[in-house]
């Protein structure tokens, strides 16, 4: 049987690509490449270039390969840019997540997983880490889209034959340890992408956006996970699906937090020199702290994260930023 990956084209997406077809599974991808790159597909998965909304191509997908499952990463992911336009947020998360699932569901596909993400907690009222079990109180559209997508799993899990592993991601950062993938959106905004390109002169400064939150050092504090810890607990999703369990809810990060100070210093020390930083306002929908507990992750999918270091993540990030560079990329 085939795995589907949304997104595919896309920073974590491409990764999973890699990381199926390393488990000898059959890979097809569909990507509108809005944010994603052809060339970051793996040349040995099957590749369908469109909109996940298409129901007539995800017909035709599903007529042309033999599908049991579908990674769902396609979407829109910047939490301040939700904030600017909530609208298209919505659109492309939950209503063509709807659409999605809506031809998951017609052509019979049993097992579903989801990108959910930490966005989906907001900023939690207990100052340890969240289990998944705490209230729900998203922060930002970008959250809310998610959330909206995790609730319409649930009840399609109820009404039909179909099983989905929402994996709530934490902040992931890093590169594929083979140096196969990595972060290469030049628009992105992710701390550990920004940090690195101005350590490495591609970007001529950077902020940290507010100073004032309730942290230890006053900026806030997230959960790195290394892109490919994250992968593999999705492999271990599909298994745990295909073996007959149940629907599933799971947090992905480590539970260590660091904050965006911190994170600052760990880019400074694996580099090696210094680079310029500003201060300045707040950015919008940015939760002060969330860190993850990854218990359930680790019991219910046997999940052994393997890359647990920031200054590992780093260095793979900037081992990718300069491979860029070299290839005369962004
Ligand atoms: N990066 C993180 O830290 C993080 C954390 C939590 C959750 N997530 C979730 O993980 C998923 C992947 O994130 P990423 O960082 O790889 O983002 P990305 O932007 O690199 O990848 C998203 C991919 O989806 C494609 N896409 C977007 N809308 C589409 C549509 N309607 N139809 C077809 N293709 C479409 C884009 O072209 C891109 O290739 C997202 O759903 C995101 O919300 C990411
Ligand atoms: O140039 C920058 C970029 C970020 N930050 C701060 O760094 C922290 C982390 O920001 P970022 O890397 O943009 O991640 P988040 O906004 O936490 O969101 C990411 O992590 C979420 C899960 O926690 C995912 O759902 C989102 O898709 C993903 O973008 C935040 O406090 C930002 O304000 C800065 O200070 N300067």
């Amino acid at each position: 049987m085939a795995v589907l990956v949304t997104g595919g084209g896309g920073y974590i997406g491409s990764h999973m690509v890699w990381a199926l077809l390393d488990a000898g599974e059959q890979v097809v991808v569909i990507d509108r490449l809005s944010t994603g790159f052809r060339w970051a597909i793996a040349p040995e998965a099957r590749f369908y270039e469109g909109d996940i909304a298409d129901a007539a191509l995800m017909r035709q997908i599903f007529a042309d390969n033999a599908i049991d499952s579908i990674i769902h990463f396609a979407g829109s992911i910047v939490v301040p840019e939700s904030v600017a336009d909530p609208l298209g947020y919505y659109e492309n998360n939950t209503v063509k997540s709807r659409s999605l699932i809506a031809s998951a569901v017609e052509a019979g596909i049993p097992y579903f997983v989801f990108s959910s993400t930490a966005a989906v907690y907001g900023t939690p009222d207990v100052l340890e880490p969240v289990t998944e079990s705490v209230n729900l109180k998203p922060e930002s559209p970008y959250g809310s889209s998610k959330l909206m997508t995790e609730i319409m799993l649930r009840d399609t899990a109820n009404a039909h034959a179909f099983t989905y592993t929402a994996l709530r991601y934490f902040n992931v950062a890093g590169a594929d340890p083979k140096g196969r993938s990595g972060q290469s959106s030049a628009l992105a905004t992710h701390l550990i992408k920004v940090a690195c390109a101005t350590a490495l002169g591609k970007r001529a400064s950077m902020s940290v956006f507010g100073t004032d939150y309730p942290t230890p050092d006053g900026t806030c504090v997230r959960d790195y996970i290394h892109v490919w810890d994250l992968v593999q607990a999705h492999l271990k999703a599909l298994q745990r699906m295909r073996a007959g369990g149940g629907s599933l809810a799971a947090n992905c990060g480590y539970g260590h937090g660091f904050s965006v100070l911190e994170v600052l210093d760990a880019v400074r020390k694996v580099h090696g020199e210094d680079f310029a930083v500003t201060f300045s306002e707040r950015r919008a929908g940015d939760p002060a702290m969330i860190v993850a507990n990854p218990a359930l992750a680790k019991q219910e999918l046997g999940w052994v994260p393997q890359y647990d270091d920031l200054d590992g993540i780093i260095k793979s990030a900037l081992d990718w930023e300069q491979h860029l560079m070299r290839k005369n990329s962004f």
